[in-house]
């Protein structure tokens, strides 16, 4: 495709989405605006846009697709400033914001005028802010959710999956209402959560600082995106406050259950109570960017000597080969043979890699 891409908030999301266009749509000219000039500086030196603009209106007049990708008030703000501008016949305009009902109500001041506006929103991220995190690859795989209304053409859903093409997602068209439920519970809610358990630790540690210290693996999975942008989730609360409070209300009653059945010392029910859980999440469909990821392991018999890591990932990187994740089995059998086993994020990857190895070395490879 061709044409002026208007990105408005430089962040993750909006870098990541820029990268994505730009690595498919060669022709396309990238244009950015953030209120954070510390963040337009950095989008252009790491090559997110291709220029930036000072006056919103200037790059909307001549913009093909306005992608919003600020927290969702602000969102709503810009929507209605750009409802008053004068934009280019045909132009999209989307949104990645993490709540859709509120959005979707406030596009009625830009529809009403004739102007498209799709609501979206890429289902991967990140705790990490501002375009320093942004990568082309982030929703690779991952679920796009799309909220047009009833009156939206068609055909501009399609336009708007060609300029998005490059996220490599998974497009799915869902109500607002809809979507708003469903973030709620797998997505918004365990986020309340995630602080709450750690402002509990942050209360114990005046107590006792051994605390923090002794803080591991079980609570850092559990709490990792408790470390994203406070005012970002501030924005998604109030916008999903109905939900969030209908679960908060389901989750108090739950965690009374569980509290009765610890009184009681009901044994039977405190095991079922982590049993169904255990039987729900094992269930949960492994993909790479869903909440059970997907590994591709490559067990590779490697002489045990130093700079073999830097020789085998060498090898991969010469043939553009990219790993997720590498580590080193026990050495065995007298010490002369280690075991590397490298992850990678698709099947496609580990078979170019084994053939890559079978080929550069003769090391044995093995797929569990
Ligand atoms: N972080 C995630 O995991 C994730 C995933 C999917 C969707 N989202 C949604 O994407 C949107 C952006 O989140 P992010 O993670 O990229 O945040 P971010 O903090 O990395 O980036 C937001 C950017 O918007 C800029 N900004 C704020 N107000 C602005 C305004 N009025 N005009 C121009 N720029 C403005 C900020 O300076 C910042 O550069 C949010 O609506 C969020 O709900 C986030
Ligand atoms: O992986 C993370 O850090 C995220 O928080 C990503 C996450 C999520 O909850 O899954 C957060 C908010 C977005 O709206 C979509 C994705």
């Amino acid at each position: 495709m061709r044409g002026n891409v208007f990105i408005i908030g430089l962040g993750l999301i909006g870098g990541s989405v820029a990268l994505a266009i730009k690595q498919h749509h060669r022709d396309v000219r990238i244009i950015g605006y953030d209120v954070n000039q510390k963040n337009v500086q950095l989008a252009k030196m790491l090559g997110i846009i291709d220029e930036d603009c000072d006056v919103l209106e200037e790059a909307a007049s001549k913009a093909d697709l306005i992608i919003i990708s600020v927290p969702v008030i602000e969102t709503e703000r810009i929507m209605r400033t750009l409802s008053s501008m004068d934009l280019k016949q045909g132009v999209i305009i989307t949104d990645v914001g993490s709540t859709k009902q509120g959005i979707s109500d406030t596009a009625k001041c830009l529809t009403n005028k004739g102007i498209c506006f799709i609501g979206g929103h890429p289902m991967a991220g990140s705790h990490k802010s501002g375009p320093g995190a942004a990568k082309a690859r982030l929703f690779e795989n991952a679920f796009y959710l799309l909220t047009p209304n009833e009156e939206t053409d068609i055909e501009k859903i399609e336009q708007l999956k060609s300029w998005l093409e490059g996220t490599q997602a998974n497009f799915l068209v869902v109500t607002p209402e809809e979507h708003d439920r469903l973030t709620g519970v797998i997505s918004h809610f365990p986020h309340i959560i995630a602080a709450g358990l750690v402002q509990q630790a942050k209360n114990y540690n005046i107590e006792n600082s051994l605390v923090s210290r002794l803080a591991a693996g079980g609570f850092r999975d559990i709490t990792r995106i408790a470390s994203s942008s406070p005012v970002m989730w501030r924005d998604i609360s109030i916008q999903n406050k109905t939900v969030l409070l209908d679960l908060m209300d389901d989750w108090l009653k739950e965690m009374e259950r569980v509290k009765s059945v610890l009184i009681q010392d009901d044994a039977e029910s405190i095991l079922g109570f982590f049993k169904s859980a255990k039987e729900f999440r094992d269930e949960l469909p492994v993909h790479a960017k869903g909440a059970i990821p997907a590994f591709y392991d490559l067990y590779i018999d490697v002489p045990d000597y130093p700079g073999i890591i830097s020789e085998i990932t060498g090898y991969f990187a010469q043939e553009g080969i990219s790993i997720t994740n590498i580590r080193i089995l026990e050495t065995r059998e007298e010490e002369i043979y280690g075991v590397l086993v490298v992850s990678f994020q698709t099947d496609y990857d580990r078979s170019k890699a084994e053939k890559c190895i079978k080929h550069r070395t003769n090391y044995g490879t093995f797929i569990a």
